[in-house]
């Protein structure tokens, strides 16, 4: 009829929204990045914030700078999630015609392009229907919930007449094509140690750390990082010893632990030479694994005489793990589901209802 023919002429691409935490392209974008960082309660409530925050990056910009320096001159998160955006559109257009043509966009929450640019975009592409995608497979307030309260103020402001209909993936940690495309990539390391110690190398996964305020109120965090080592594990059928530890705390309250630097030196006197890192809760290659744990740890490392340290590569471009996307966005957009999960609940202690309150923005959504 002609009223379908003039909504379909008014439709549009279907926008998929890479959300994630960002970081500086260049040097000169680390003080504008960590202010941001610091600027947000979702991750560090800090007393006076608005005005203290500013202080606070300005103070910690030379060592950060140091650090993107020392990989290059800046993070590649940007030109990673670029690529896997595209793969994935294409990929998309494939394997699920009905939602054609999709749209990849990026929403950093402390880096450009920010949530605000990329909705005005969004805007005048005409884009009417549109997924928040997290590219944390692991939920926490911190992270996915921070990117999601950001797109819900940013959204209020920018779309008031919600002319976009959004849904959202809010955490895929045992995805099997997550899973797969980690355990690949543990197997490829795997190979570059002599057959003969091959089987007694410890995986050491990796994650980010949480401060323990934020564990004990209920972040489902730790717990899903967890289940995504317990899959990757399962699916190489426990071929080795492993351990999951925790990275990159920062100031001085309690923290998840053990700490990574601290495993790998314990394993060190208790007379393990070969490990392999996994980082298993960022897919991309960042200051993280690229500084952290091949600079720092390897030097600290080889001070302790151990030899056989090895790091697992990022996933990246790996057309698995790409392929792992392009599947969670069709079954998403297949299922008609709101949110990917229901398990976004109020936290116990969380005064700011930060999961609350993008779980009622979403929820509110008619698609
Ligand atoms: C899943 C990943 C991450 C979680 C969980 C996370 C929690 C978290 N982080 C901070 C404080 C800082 N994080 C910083 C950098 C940073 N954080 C992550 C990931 C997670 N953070 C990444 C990938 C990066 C680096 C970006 C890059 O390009 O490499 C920083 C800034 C760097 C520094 O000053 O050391 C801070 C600060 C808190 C407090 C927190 C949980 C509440
Ligand atoms: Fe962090
Ligand atoms: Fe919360």
């Amino acid at each position: 009829t002609g009223t379908s023919q003039k909504d379909n002429d008014k439709k549009g691409p279907t926008g998929i929204v890479l959300m994630n935490l960002g970081g500086p392209s260049t040097l000169e974008g680390v003080n504008d990045f960590l202010t941001r960082l610091f600027l947000d309660p979702d991750l560090i409530p800090i007393p006076f914030q608005t005005r203290l925050a500013p202080i606070i990056a300005k103070r910690r910009t030379p060592k950060i700078q140091e650090q993107y320096d020392k990989i290059g001159g800046g993070s590649p998160i940007l030109s990673w999630t670029e690529k896997q955006g595209k793969a994935m559109e294409t990929l998309l257009d494939k394997i699920n015609p009905e939602h054609a043509p999709h749209k990849s966009y990026i929403a950093f929450r402390y880096a450009p392009p920010l949530t605000e640019d990329t909705l005005l975009q969004m805007k005048k592409d005409g884009v009417k229907r549109a997924v928040a995608f997290t590219q944390y497979p692991q939920y926490s307030c911190s992270t996915t919930g921070s990117s999601l309260n950001e797109l819900w103020r940013k959204s209020e402001q920018i779309d008031p007449e919600q002319s976009i209909k959004w849904s959202v993936i809010d955490r895929w940690p045992t995805h099997p094509g997550l899973i797969e495309a980690f355990a690949r990539h543990i197997e490829t390391a795997l190979k570059q140690y002599p057959s003969d110690v091959k089987k007694k190398v410890v995986l050491l996964f990796s994650a980010h750390s949480l401060p323990m305020v934020v564990v004990n109120r209920g972040d489902t965090y730790t717990s899903e990082v967890a289940a995504t080592v317990h899959r990757v594990m399962e699916r190489l059928e426990f071929s080795n010893p492993y351990r999951l530890v925790w990275q990159s705390q920062v100031g001085p309250q309690p923290w998840m632990g053990p700490q990574t630097n601290e495993a790998i030196i314990g394993l060190g006197k208790k007379g393990h030479n070969d490990i392999l890192l996994v980082p298993i809760a960022f897919t991309s290659d960042h200051i993280e694994t690229l500084f952290e744990l091949d600079l720092e740890y390897g030097h600290e490392a080889e001070k302790a005489g151990i030899t056989g340290l090895k790091r697992a590569e990022s996933l990246n471009d790996d057309p698995i793990f790409v392929e792992a996307m392009a599947n969670i966005v069709k079954d998403h957009l297949r299922s008609g589901k709101i949110m990917s999960t229901q398990l976004t609940i109020r936290c116990p202690k969380c005064n700011k209802e930060v999961c609350q309150r993008s779980r009622d923005f979403f929820a509110n959504q008619n698609l």
